[in-house]
Parts: structure tokens; C-alpha cells; sequence
């Protein structure tokens, strides 16, 4: 016999869970990853922010797909609100009501972001989001593999999770297939792809339920943000 007959394992692998100390990783050209940029006190608030924006004028709902397939995530948006595929001020396929204006913390949060990735100063401090989708994923919520591409403008998008760890695919601007790099979004994770990766495919594959840190503020379930600038007036 070699070793206990049943040894203590962990409960998930130590990747989802440790939040690495590292600093920005490129994950393709204009695409960077940085990982536990969200401190878990400014996790807390936001998803407490989440609290609200879910408790209307518009609630999150599922999206439904032209084929007619709800999607899995629900969604409630800030600033613009999205359904598949255009932005419209009103909510016109949930209950008409017009959604909440895009909050300035957010624009600066944004504008912070970027510079993290390591944007210029000018370029970081002129980036304007106008909307973000907020999505709400259960346990078995994932999102396939698609384009930003509602927005008239190239601006980069700004990605922030909270909650359960997912993995995340970050693929190329011809199709949905190969080549395309996996890699684990952790709460407090920053994702931001913009230049020549602005209109690659991305998708959500899986999430780890019971995966987030106590101190996200969020007990299961993970939210994800992507601030964008839609191009609109
Ligand atoms: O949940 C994510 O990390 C990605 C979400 C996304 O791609 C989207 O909302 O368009
Ligand atoms: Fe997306």
C-alpha cells in the first residue's frame, strides 16, 4: 500500500481557486488578461451594485436567440440595453421600460482598466463606455462562442468577474474555431480586448459552481461585466 486509502483531497483544483499575484498577461494582440484586479472589497460592491440594477426598472432576463432558444445567462444592462442583435434605450423585449443611465464610477472604472493593460495615458483616459451587459451565470450557464459586434465603434471592451471561477475561450476574428487560447476567469479578474482583437470570437465553456471566494460578495453564481462604447447617440 502506498499512501492513505483515502486521502484528503481538495475539494477543486488550487487553479480555480488562488487568485495568482500576477500582472498583466497577453493573451493575443490586444487582448490582456489581469488577473485579481478587483480588490475583494471593490468585488463586494459591486455585486452589491448588481442588487440593484437587478431590482429594475428592467430585471436581468435570458435573452432569446433569433433561432428562438433563450440564452443560458441572464442579463440586465446599464446605459443601452442589448437584445440580440442591436442596442435600444428601452427595453422593448422585457417590459418596455427604459434602462438605468450607464453610472460614472463605471466610466472611471473603465478608464482605470484600460490603463492597467497598458493602454496610453491619453487613450486610457478618453475611453468613454456608454453600456455594459451585465450577466448573471448559474451553475450551469455558459455562453457560446460569438462577436462583440452591436457596437459602431472599435473601442475596446472591458470585462470584470465576480464570483464562481468559469473558463473563458478566447478565439480569433475569422471563426469560431481554432485557434483560440483557454484560460480560467477568476473574481476580481480583468479581461480586456480591444485593437486587432476587438471583434475576435470569445465564449464562456464552463463554470466551476462553489468555486467563489467567501469575500466576493456574491455566495454562487458569477457575474460578468463588459462595459463597451456602443457608437450610439
Ligand atoms: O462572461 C464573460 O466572461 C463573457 C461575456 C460576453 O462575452 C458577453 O457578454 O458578450
Ligand atoms: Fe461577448
Amino acid at each position: 500500500m502506498t499512501g492513505p486509502l483515502f486521502p484528503a483531497e481538495p475539494l477543486f483544483p488550487a487553479e480555480l481557486l488562488t487568485v495568482p499575484d500576477a500582472g498583466p498577461r497577453r493573451i493575443a494582440d490586444g487582448a490582456v488578461h489581469v488577473p485579481g484586479w478587483l480588490s475583494p472589497e471593490q468585488q463586494r460592491w459591486i455585486a452589491a451594485r448588481f442588487r440593484g440594477w437587478a431590482a429594475g426598472p428592467v430585471p436581468p432576463r435570458a435573452a432569446v436567440l433569433p433561432g428562438g432558444h433563450p440564452m443560458s445567462v441572464q442579463t440586465v444592462c446599464l446605459g443601452w440595453h442589448w437584445q440580440p442583435y442591436r442596442y435600444t434605450r428601452e427595453a422593448f423585449d422585457v417590459n418596455g421600460r427604459r434602462v438605468l443611465d450607464f453610472p460614472d464610477w463605471m466610466v472611471r472604472l473603465g478608464r482605470k482598466a484600460l490603463a492597467a493593460t497598458g493602454s496610453l495615458p491619453e487613450t486610457a483616459a478618453a475611453y468613454t463606455p456608454d453600456t455594459a451587459l451585465v450577466n448573471f451565470y448559474d451553475d450551469a450557464a455558459k455562453m457560446g462562442m460569438h462577436q462583440d459586434k452591436d457596437e459602431r465603434s472599435a473601442a475596446p471592451v472591458v470585462s470584470l468577474s465576480i464570483g464562481d471561477s468559469c473558463v473563458f475561450r478566447f478565439g480569433n476574428t475569422e471563426s469560431r474555431g481554432k485557434p483560440y487560447t483557454d484560460l480560467v476567469l477568476r473574481s476580481g479578474d480583468l479581461f480586456v480586448f480591444g485593437g486587432s482583437s476587438r471583434f475576435a470570437y470569445h465564449g464562456v465553456v464552463k463554470v466551476h459552481p462553489g468555486t467563489a471566494p467567501q469575500d466576493c460578495g456574491l455566495e454562487h453564481g458569477r457575474i460578468n461585466i463588459t462595459m463597451r462604447v456602443t457608437g450610439l447617440s
